[in-house]
């Protein structure tokens, strides 16, 4: 039952409670209407009993049976009575009528025949008795026996036998009526059930459709109709309720998945894909190449001085760089090839089916070119550089990893050759990456082996010919790879921490020199010490000043601080009260290479400034360069409108000279005066006889500018 369809159950419930009533019904109108009867038979036969006892009474008293025998017979003779006998009071039989039909019917006082005794009548007679008590209702009345009394005084008794056939017919249309009116409405009841089971399941099966189809389809968009507006109703309410819960729901989570699938897989800023996107896609492309046997390349790109940028524009103005840069990058290649930004400022893009190292290049020359054009960011134009390294499928590389490291490697090698340029990527670039860290491990060994020399470049003041100040450069006797020039170390130092050590030891070995110059009499001439600005970030840069210059016992005002522009920047408030200190204790602070970084020369007036030093590259390009000479001269008129000394460097011919002079330039360094050489060879500019003469005697020709031999 349990487990029976809705529809079915409803039926049997119905049915069952139908026809249970029905039966109830029939058998309690079947009982009444057998009652009924009975009694209707059991009535007449007590009244006609007493007739004929009443009738009987005074022949029975008076002993006349003829008499009674004419009472009985008229009486006797209706169609339903079997035989009449009225008795004496001590059990004879007075008179009787036994009807013609009532011969096949056994009865109890003709069994007994004529010659019965009283006794026996009488026990017959209680026999009877006995047997109407026990009749049924549905068997009907079928004799009665009554006593019959005189004056109060019993005299006989009738004993009357009915015939019941009558009653059992009676009986018998009745059962079958109420049978054909059940039938009947058990047959209206089914079509009635069948109808009622059909308005209450249907809108609950159509229900149960929807909910299948929804689930089947996982549309939760779909809505049933509300069929009535009664509980079933309420249950469609329901339903669709919550649909539109699920919906909701479903939507909300969709959003959040599509969120999350954004964030794993696309850079925040750029909304590039990122690294791990650009993994997966280059492991697809790679593997469809492989199979359609087609040449795909790798980029690597990495913005020059994006750092520099970083420090002295704010990270908003470096933030709207790198938006701008993935918006040009992405300009450039196909759709089918990818444009992304591993972190940083650094950008990758593999470009599907070159064919060969040619159209590789092709695509690498366009994206620096992209980097012709100024980026406006905010209120500042600037122009920004990339060094871009290129690697080929199949040719340098199989896997992913190996590719992104060879384009990396040829990346840097872009770097070093100047930077702004692309290299595709060559095996032996591989050597020079290796070179790198042996360079690297040699590097935490040489301070040890005390494998740096300091070199002194004099700087000259033009008005005078003396030699201001020496700046102390490093140089490192590798003992494979003899004399290395900064530039092949100092970045790597900084890279791997190492430059505090070397700074440290540049610091005091200066101070140690200029202190030996001043107690050999030789002149009061400054050391300028380079500042890294990795090294510039350090919280006790003060205390590391300090204990050399109390270890040395030099004064302050022989130490110079060189700076760049981009150390000057990165933590405005920090710098500028370290300055400030370094300053008011007699320190000098100049500004290295002036005019590559980003400062403007109001900003600069912020800080305690002593000196400006103009790079180099204007000065080579000054001659030549008209808008270099621009540079050079509103250099030298801002600074001095600022009270700042100005240095020119890498001045190598007299012309330079000449021109710095009449644009009224302090002073000047460079390979005219002196390249750098050791302290002993440096002595010998602080002698008034080897000054810098105002009148074309430059030491150009002298000893002490003789080329080093760096490797
Ligand atoms: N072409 C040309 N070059 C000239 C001329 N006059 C001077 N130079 C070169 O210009 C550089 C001047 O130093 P810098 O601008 O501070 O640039 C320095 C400085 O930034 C860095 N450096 C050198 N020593 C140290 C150091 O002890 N610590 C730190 N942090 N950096 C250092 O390495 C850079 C390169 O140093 P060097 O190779 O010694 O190169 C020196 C010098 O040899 C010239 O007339 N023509």
């Amino acid at each position: 039952m349990r487990n029976l369809p809705l529809q079915r159950k409803l039926m049997l419930i119905i049915m069952l409670s139908c026809c249970g009533t029905l039966l109830a019904a029939s058998i309690f109108f079947l009982a009444r209407e057998a009652k009924g009867l009975y009694r209707a038979q059991r009535e007449d036969l007590v009244s006609l009993a007493e007739i004929i006892g009443a009738n009987t009474a005074s022949a029975l008293v008076f002993d006349d049976p003829e008499s009674a025998q004419r009472t009985i017979t008229p009486l006797a003779a209706k169609r339903s009575i079997l035989a009449v006998y009225v008795l004496t009071g001590e059990g004879q039989i007075f008179a009787r009528h036994v009807a013609p039909e009532a011969g096949n019917a056994e009865l109890p006082l003709e069994r007994l025949g004529p010659s019965a005794t009283p006794g026996a009548v009488l026990a017959a007679v209680e026999q009877i008795r006995r047997g109407s008590q026990g009749s049924s209702l549905f068997s009907g009345f079928d004799c009665l026996v009554q006593p019959v009394y005189f004056d109060y005084e019993r005299v006989g008794t009738v004993v009357i036998h009915a015939d019941t056939a009558e009653f059992q017919k009676n009986l018998r249309w009745t059962v079958m009526v109420t049978l054909l009116f059940m039938l009947a409405t058990v047959i209206a009841a089914y079509f009635f059930s069948a109808r009622l089971q059909r308005m209450i399941s249907g809108p609950l099966l159509d229900l149960l459709s929807s909910m299948k189809d929804v689930s089947a389809s996982k549309n939760f968009a779909i809505r049933v109709a509300k069929p009535s507006d009664d509980e079933i109703g309420l249950l469609y309410d329901g339903f669709n309720e919550m649909l539109s819960e699920i919906e909701e729901r479903n939507q909300i989570l969709r959003q959040r998945q599509a969120h999350l699938q954004q964030l794993a897989h696309y850079d925040p800023l750029t909304r590039l894909p990122n690294r791990t996107l650009f993994y997966d896609r280059l492991a697809q492309a790679l593997y469809q190449a492989e199979r359609s046997r087609q040449v795909l390349s790798v980029i690597f790109i990495d913005l020059d001085h994006f750092k520099d940028i970083n420090d002295t524009l704010g990270h908003r103005t470096g933030d709207l760089l790198l938006i701008d840069v993935a918006s040009r990058l992405s300009s450039v290649v196909r759709s089918c090839d990818t444009v992304a930004r591993l972190g940083g400022d650094e950008f990758t893009i593999f470009t599907q089916n070159v064919m060969n190292a040619d159209n590789a290049a092709i695509v690498a020359g366009k994206l620096n070119a992209l980097f012709a054009k100024p980026f406006q960011l905010g209120e500042s134009e600037i122009y920004v550089t990339a060094s871009i390294g290129v690697t080929l499928f199949p040719h340098d590389g199989k896997t992913v990893d190996e590719l992104l490291m060879n384009a990396d490697i040829a990346m840097y090698h872009a770097k070093a050759c100047g930077k702004n340029v692309y290299k595709l990527f060559d095996k032996k670039m591989n050597e020079h990456a290796n070179e790198r860290v042996t360079l690297l491990s040699d590097l935490r060994l040489a301070l040890e082996r005390e494998e740096f020399v300091l070199h002194y470049q004099p700087k000259v003041d033009l008005l005078t010919g003396n030699v201001t100040s020496v700046e102390a450069l490093v140089r490192w006797m590798h003992p494979r790879l003899g004399m290395l020039a900064p530039d092949k170390f100092i970045r790597l130092s900084e890279e791997s921490g190492l430059i505090a050590d070397l700074t440290d030891w540049v610091l005091r070995t200066a101070c140690t020199q200029a202190k030996k110059w001043q107690e050999q009499n030789l002149g009061s001439v400054r050391v300028a010490v380079n500042l890294s600005p990795y090294h510039f970030q350090r919280q006790d840069v003060k205390e590391a000043i300090f204990s050399v210059l109390d270890a040395t016992g030099l004064e302050p005002a022989l130490l110079e601080i060189e700076i760049t522009e981009s150390a000057l920047m990165q933590n405005d408030e920090y710098t500028c009260e370290l300055l400030r200190e370094l300053r008011e204790l007699g320190m000098t602070i100049s500004v290295d290479d002036f005019g590559t970084g980003y400062s403007s020369l109001s900003y600069l007036h912020r800080f305690p400034i002593n000196t400006l030093k103009i790079d180099r590259t204007f000065i080579l390009n000054m001659m030549k360069s008209s808008e270099d000479q621009a540079i050079v001269t509103a250099i030298i008129a801002m600074a001095k409108s600022l009270n700042m000394q100005i240095v020119a460097e890498g001045v190598e011919t007299v012309d330079q000279l000449e021109k710095l002079k009449d644009q009224g330039c302090h002073e000047i360094q460079g390979f005219l005066v002196s390249r750098p050489v050791t302290a002993e060879t440096v002595e010998q500019f602080f002698t008034p006889e080897n000054h810098l003469h105002q009148h074309g005697n430059y030491p150009a020709s002298h000893e002490a500018a003789a080329p080093e031999t760096p490797a």
